[in-house]
């Protein structure tokens, strides 16, 4: 095949910038000499599925395996340390927290969220400090996951009449639990239902799919021009100013509310951001609209995905289990009956049912490779030196089944939790669903109480079968990559009435 003289000229233009390339990163590669190797150029997370064949966290444990805990990698241009042992999980997020609790500033949370104005994204400092305080004092803590109860429980009650007019032919349950969890966090986000609410939701979806995908501007940090020139940009500003429309006249309606209005209904969560708004006492400063949005943006993103995958996984285990089935409905059954109500008061009394929802999450973290760090200053952790800019991957999924912890990592047993302290509140490294140290999830009571209130009626009003005659030790437990770890395939499930009238409603 001849080659036309501009073919040539854009084959030496790629050879040379190939060249660039590799002499930046073996200048790098010696900077962290005292790390112990790992392949030394690999394509971002999202990337990696092509690569390996498998999913990122997957590939990162097969390769700690050989490499060890501690695991450096050369991610395009930039640094990163893999972390697979809740010895070294434990350094990184409690003996050095502040250092490493900084994010990387990717091209996704620059356009999106607002140049990294929202919370999962802001660097650490006096900006994150406020708003970590509003999200674990005001947005999300017990008190107002608790005002939106009501909201719970009637969107719960819809599920479970949805799957009684269903009872006795096959229903798609994925699909159904995630429409419920993100119509509890759409009521709690913005209050009642409007047809704007969906476009928002449908805005998300797409933009999780971003957040996965690969992004050279990302990997090449130095080349500036990236970031204006590559293929991710147009995508990431269209969803933006869709998203950007949307969320103001949301917040719009919100402002323009009369105090009637304000009074008769629960106060949600935009309402809450809106105090903030051109009101520095608590903060010292106040909240610009841009930083309400970009705030709105994290509520969704972090905790719509996160709750849904978790109570599909929970299911497909617990189907999969016919033993576990059988003593956690006993359980819940005893409990909701002797009570005489479906409601959230009763979870509390589920012991094995908390060990149900703990055990999912040891085996199937929502988000397998915690939110990306990045390290702000040198430091050395056990002998080994690691420079500024870091980033750092901590592998939640790996950690929870490390053989020197668990028994049996890879079984399905609700058990090992029985008699346990393990908690997922930060403090035992071998278990962190929702991270640890000061970026730790400050979602935990919301997300949880999404999940339980769900699963928990499910599991009382409805005996389970698979669909097609399917036996249960056949059920596929394959993931795939989405914003959170998903089964691939969806759940597809009869539900059979249990008792004469399934639909008691919550009061
Ligand atoms: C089962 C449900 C959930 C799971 C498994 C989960 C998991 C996580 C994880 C692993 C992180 C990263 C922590 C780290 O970097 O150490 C995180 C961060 C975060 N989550 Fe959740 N989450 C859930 C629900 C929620 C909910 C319901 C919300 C809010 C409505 C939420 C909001 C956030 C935010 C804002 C951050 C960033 C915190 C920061 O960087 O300071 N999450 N979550």
């Amino acid at each position: 095949m001849e080659l036309e003289l501009p073919s040539i000229a854009v084959l030496l233009t790629f050879f040379l910038f190939v060249f660039m390339v590799f002499n930046i990163l073996l200048k790098r590669a010696k900077t962290v000499s005292k790390l112990p190797p790992g392949p030394w150029m690999l394509p971002f997370v999202g990337n990696l599925h092509q690569l390996f064949g498998s999913l990122p966290h997957r590939a990162f444990s097969d390769l700690a395996k050989k490499h060890g805990p501690f695991m450096y990698l050369k991610v395009g241009q930039v640094p990163t340390v893999v972390v697979s042992s809740p010895e070294f999980a434990k350094e990184v997020m409690r003996s050095h927290d502040s250092i490493f609790a900084f994010r990387p500033r990717l091209l996704y949370s620059q356009i999106l969220l607002y140049d990294c104005t929202d919370i999962a994204f802001a660097p650490y400092g006096e900006y994150w400090r406020q708003l970590r305080k509003i999200c674990t004092q005001e947005l999300l803590g017990t008190a107002r996951v608790q005002s939106f109860r009501r909201v719970r429980e009637e969107e719960v009650s819809n599920l479970v009449e949805w799957a009684a007019s269903n009872a006795g032919s096959a229903v798609n349950l994925s699909k159904r639990v995630q429409s419920t969890t993100y119509s509890i966090i759409l009521r709690a986000a913005f209050g009642e239902k409007r047809k704007d609410h969906e476009e928002f939701m449908s805005i998300v979806g797409e933009a999780s799919e971003a957040l996965v995908s690969f992004c050279l501007a990302d990997l090449f940090p130095s080349f500036g021009f990236l970031s204006v020139i590559c293929r991710e940009r147009p995508k990431l500003e269209k969803l933006k100013q869709r998203a950007k429309r949307v969320s103001e006249i949301i917040i719009q309606r919100h402002k323009e509310e009369t105090q009637e209005e304000k009074t008769r209904k629960t106060e949600d969560l935009v309402d809450v951001l809106l105090k903030f708004h051109r009101n520095s006492e608590y903060l010292g400063f106040s909240l610009t609209s841009d930083n309400i949005k970009a705030v709105i943006w994290d509520i969704f993103t972090a905790g719509g995905e996160t709750a849904a995958t978790t109570t599909d996984w929970a299911m497909a285990e617990i189907i999969k289990n016919p033993r576990v089935m059988k003593k956690v409905q006993d359980e819940v059954r005893e409990v909701f009956n002797r009570k005489g109500s479906v409601d959230e008061t009763g979870i509390s009394e589920m012991t094995y049912f908390k060990c149900v929802v703990k055990e999912t999450m040891r085996l199937h973290p929502a988000v397998p490779l915690l939110l990306p760090r990045e390290c702000s200053e040198k430091c050395e952790i056990n002998g080994y030196e690691i420079p500024a800019k870091t980033n750092v991957i901590i592998n939640a999924w790996a950690i929870g089944r490390d053989p020197r912890y668990w028994t049996e990592p890879e079984s399905f047993i609700p058990e090992r939790f029985l008699d346990s302290s393990i908690d997922y509140k930060g403090t035992n490294f071998e278990y962190i669903p929702f991270g640890a140290g000061r970026r730790i999830c400050p979602g935990i009571t919301f997300g949880l109480s999404n999940v339980e209130l769900q699963l928990a009626s499910l599991l009382y009003h409805f005996d389970w079968k698979l669909a097609d005659g399917m036996k249960h030790e056949d059920l596929d437990m394959t993931e795939a990559l989405g914003s959170a770890v998903r089964r691939k395939d969806d759940l597809f499930l009869i539900p059979q009435a249990y008792n004469p009238s399934p639909v008691s409603k919550s009061e």
